[in-house]
């Protein structure tokens, strides 16, 4: 096995996973003592921890077809069951992908049509900013909303007004805390029966159980009046694909696609929201880098038009400081959890059948060697010195492989038409100058900011 620490097997792995509220800290130290490949025993769970760029690409990239199931943990097969996007494995998996990225593509993934739809809600996003008239808000409702908005549109067909009550409920079921891969809720599923719900387990599945209700009345409303000739969304392509497979295909069953959407929504909403808010921390600490990205869209875009992706090649600047937000903030720095199927003998090690195979993805973006003082906030490191925007290939916030994040194109789609159009219209200044929002984070579904509020102050 991969070596470790050692102690009460189980007991101490759990100990020492309580240790630190955040994780990687602790990875930190043990990679230093254990090396790029180690293991804890975690209650029931072997954790195998794979650390640093070649190490993590060998293993999903070289080794992809090892390497990108996802574990059978207990949580897998009693609630997913192995479902949808991101907890599938193998055939199943792969069919659900191919369906889901050739859908996406023909809604409009990488296209003119989807740069449409996230401008119409950027628009939405600058002018309930400006309603705050330059008072301090907290950005994260809308932030949630406006990023949620875009994947509804895309799956379901229906953007919603942000005051709307449905809308509002379903991003209140977005359960932040309740489910980060080395939580005690992944650890011991069983734990939900104690009495008083101690962990929030319970919460957390009620919780997912609401919204897969939700998704599933939505699917029933879109057999009712569906027309092949006019597919609107993802549930209309899947409705279409559905009937050229075999009835016995699992991967094409309805309750397959309650999991795709739902995968798509919380992946969807809680990412790229969070690394907004992160953005926005990093501006407000950093106010020369907002003055430079401001100059640089004033001389590339001017200020009677928002910002377009046909703008970004030189936008050099902008670039570079998104690229450094990805890296820096890191908000899914575990990845999500990988599984070994069966024994898989690597680098010396073995990897036995039904580990959780965790793709330490901090250990790049915080590696020193790729990153000289990876702690300090510097967009300048993705810069040439023509003032080119270059380098970026290390930052994997996305990971690596086949089991690559699958909103990726999306996701860097939004960041930059919300962020350079915000900076374009506010300066972006703090609630309170002495004492700014922390660089410290939360660790749940994704590593988020604590919350706060800063003021908005339109540019004249
Ligand atoms: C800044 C924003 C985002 C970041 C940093 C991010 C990061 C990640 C990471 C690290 C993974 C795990 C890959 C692996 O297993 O090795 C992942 C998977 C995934 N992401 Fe994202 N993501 C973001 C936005 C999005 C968006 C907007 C969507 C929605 C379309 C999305 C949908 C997914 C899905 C469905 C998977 C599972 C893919 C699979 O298992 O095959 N993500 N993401």
């Amino acid at each position: 096995l991969p070596p470790g620490p050692g102690g009460i097997p189980g007991l101490s792995g759990i100990k020492l996973m309580a240790s630190d509220k955040i994780p990687t800290r602790t990875f930190r130290k043990l990679r230093k003592k254990y090396g790029d490949i180690f293991s804890i025993q975690v209650g029931t769970r072997l954790l195998v921890v794979l650390n640093g760029y070649d190490v993590i690409k060998d293993a999903l990239v070289k080794r992809a077809e090892e390497f990108s199931d996802r574990p059978c943990s207990l949580a897998n097969r009693m609630i997913v069951k192995g479902r949808g996007l991101l907890a599938s494995s193998g055939e199943h998996w792969k069919q659900t992908r191919t369906f889901s990225l050739t859908a996406l593509r023909e809604l409009g993934f990488g296209k003119k049509s989807l740069e449409t739809k996230v401008m119409e809600e950027v628009d939405v996003f600058l002018d309930v900013i400006g309603h705050q008239n330059g008072k301090a808000f907290d950005i994260s409702p809308l932030a949630h909303s406006s990023v949620s908005n875009i994947i509804c549109s895309i799956v379901f067909g229906q953007r919603f007004n942000h005051d709307d009550k449905d809308f509002k409920w379903l991003l209140s079921r977005i359960d932040v805390q309740g489910a980060s891969p080395t939580s005690i809720v992944s650890t011991f599923p069983l734990l939900r029966f104690l009495p008083g719900d101690l962990f929030g387990i319970n919460r957390f599945l009620k919780n997912f159980e609401h919204l897969r209700d939700y998704f599933q009345t939505l699917v029933e409303l879109h057999k009712k009046v569906f027309d092949p000739n006019a597919s609107q969304d993802l549930i209309d392509a899947f409705i279409k694909e559905q009937s050229k497979h075999d009835k016995d295909n699992p991967a094409f069953r309805y309750d397959n696609l309650d999991f795709i959407i739902l995968h798509l929504f919380l992946a969807g909403t809680e990412t790229t929201s969070t690394t907004i808010r992160w953005a926005i921390i990093y501006l407000l600490r950093n106010p020369d880098v907002q003055a430079r990205m401001f100059k640089e869209i004033e001389s590339v875009v001017g200020s009677s038009r928002a910002p377009i992706i046909a703008d970004r090649p030189s936008l050099h600047y902008c670039d570079a400081v998104i690229t450094e937000v990805l890296r820096i903030a890191n908000i899914v720095p575990l990845s999500v959890p990988h599984g070994a199927l069966k024994d898989i003998y690597f680098r010396g090690y073995r990897i036995p059948k039904n580990a959780t195979i965790l793709p330490n993805l901090d250990s790049i973006l915080s590696d020193p060697d790729l990153f000289p003082n990876p702690e300090v906030f510097d967009p300048t490191r993705f810069l040439d010195k023509k003032g080119k925007f270059c380098g970026a290939e290390k930052v994997v916030a996305f990971s690596l492989g086949r089991r690559v994040c699958l909103g990726e194109a999306l996701a860097r789609m939004e960041m930059y038409l919300f962020l350079t159009s915000l900076v374009q219209r506010y300066e972006i200044l703090p609630e309170d100058p002495d004492n700014l929002p922390s660089q410290e984070g939360i660790f749940g579904i994704t590593y988020g900011p604590y919350p706060y509020k800063f003021r908005a102050v339109a540019r004249v």
